[in-house]
């Protein structure tokens, strides 16, 4: 038996050996994809990308003809969307001209803001109470603590916290983390609350393999929980069946819309777990996804916007045309 054991199990560990050292090199591949250091030029893929992707700013009225007679609801995604990707996660601010936006938009919509970030996090640098925000990829949801407009009475309350038993473990891992790449320079462990994001950005790209494996490593002590990733970050976060499409529809839901054709979602999102909303709305057949991309990529959204400075003049354009029709209805 121990002949068997040892002939069958030397094999079956190189066989497991190589397919966790390609998944490692998989999710490292997929990092560097989702967040390119050069923007690649005018190429004929991106040509042929953006036909089937056009700019949001460039059919603007095509846009806004189709959500006439709807409510518009707007989604934010916040970094890579509302602000620019930064080297510190800390210091990733919107800028003055973002958030006087941002209030324009939530003044005419009901908006909500659905990030990986901890809620409370995203909310300081947002600081908006008239907004719903779903911090942990939609695991923890809450909704407007001020109304929108001076018209409107007090929202019906919402928090939805739908992995809340998870953080204890959530804790633990944290801390497990923290130790175990405390000798990688440059790595960083975020607590987003109901999910950890380990950070490559400041990590030398030869030490990114060997810090995931010490990352997956981890994780095998912990199958409740998985991995996914994002711009030059790995996300821990639990197996429940919940992303930021599932929070996309809880929250239309909470609005009132969940059967309802007389809605017009607009999602905005630059990373690979906004994917999960695009897929919503496509399957939904309602509203659009907007990708924030300037290099071509494999995408679920409709239409696409180069980088947060262009999402501003989308959600400006937006005020502004929410403005000029009120006022055409007035007068009529
Ligand atoms: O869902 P999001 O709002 O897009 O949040 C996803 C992650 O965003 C943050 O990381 C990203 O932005 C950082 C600041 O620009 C950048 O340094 C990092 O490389 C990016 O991955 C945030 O720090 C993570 O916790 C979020 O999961």
């Amino acid at each position: 038996m121990a002949v068997l054991s040892g002939f069958w199990s030397l094999p079956h560990k190189n066989l497991v050996k190589r397919l966790e050292g390609a998944k490692v090199g998989a999710w490292i591949d997929s990092m560097r994809a989702s967040s390119p250091t050069r923007a690649k030029s005018e190429s004929q893929e991106k040509r042929y990308w953006i036909l089937y992707h056009p700019s949001a700013l460039n059919t603007f009225e095509q846009i806004t003809y189709n959500s006439k007679g709807k409510q518009v609801v707007v989604f934010l995604d916040y970094d890579g969307t509302l602000s620019p990707i930064v080297t510190d996660p800390d210091k990733a601010f919107m800028s003055r001209k973002m958030r006087a936006t941002l209030k324009g938009i939530a003044r005419h919509f009901p908006t909500a803001i659905v990030t990986g970030r901890c809620r409370d996090k995203v909310y300081n640098f947002v600081k908006l109470a008239e907004l719903y925000y779903a911090g942990s990829h939609g695991m923890d949801i809450k909704g407007p603590t001020k109304s929108r407009s001076p018209k409107q009475g007090n929202n019906k309350p919402v928090l939805f916290q739908p992995a809340s038993q998870f953080l204890p473990m959530i804790d633990e891992v944290y801390k497990v983390l923290l130790e175990k790449t405390k000798c990688v320079p440059g790595a960083k462990v975020e607590n987003n609350r109901f999910c950890l994001s380990v950070h490559f950005r400041c990590v030398d790209e030869k030490s990114w393999a060997p810090l995931a494996e010490k990352v997956r490593l981890v994780l095998t002590e912990y199958p409740q929980l998985k991995l996914t990733q994002g711009r030059k970050v790995l996300e821990i976060r639990p197996t429940i069946k919940w992303d930021k499409g599932k929070a996309l529809e809880y929250l239309l839901e909470s609005l009132g819309y969940e059967n309802s054709s007389d809605v017009f979602p607009i999602y905005i999102g630059d990373d690979r777990t906004d994917e999960d909303a695009f897929k919503v709305l496509r399957s939904r057949g309602q509203g659009i996804g907007i990708l924030v991309s300037s290099v071509a990529k494999e995408t679920d959204a409709s239409y696409t916007l180069q980088d947060p400075s262009e999402v501003e003049q989308f959600l400006r354009r937006l005020v502004e045309w929410k403005r000029s029709s009120s006022v055409k209805c007035t007068e009529l």
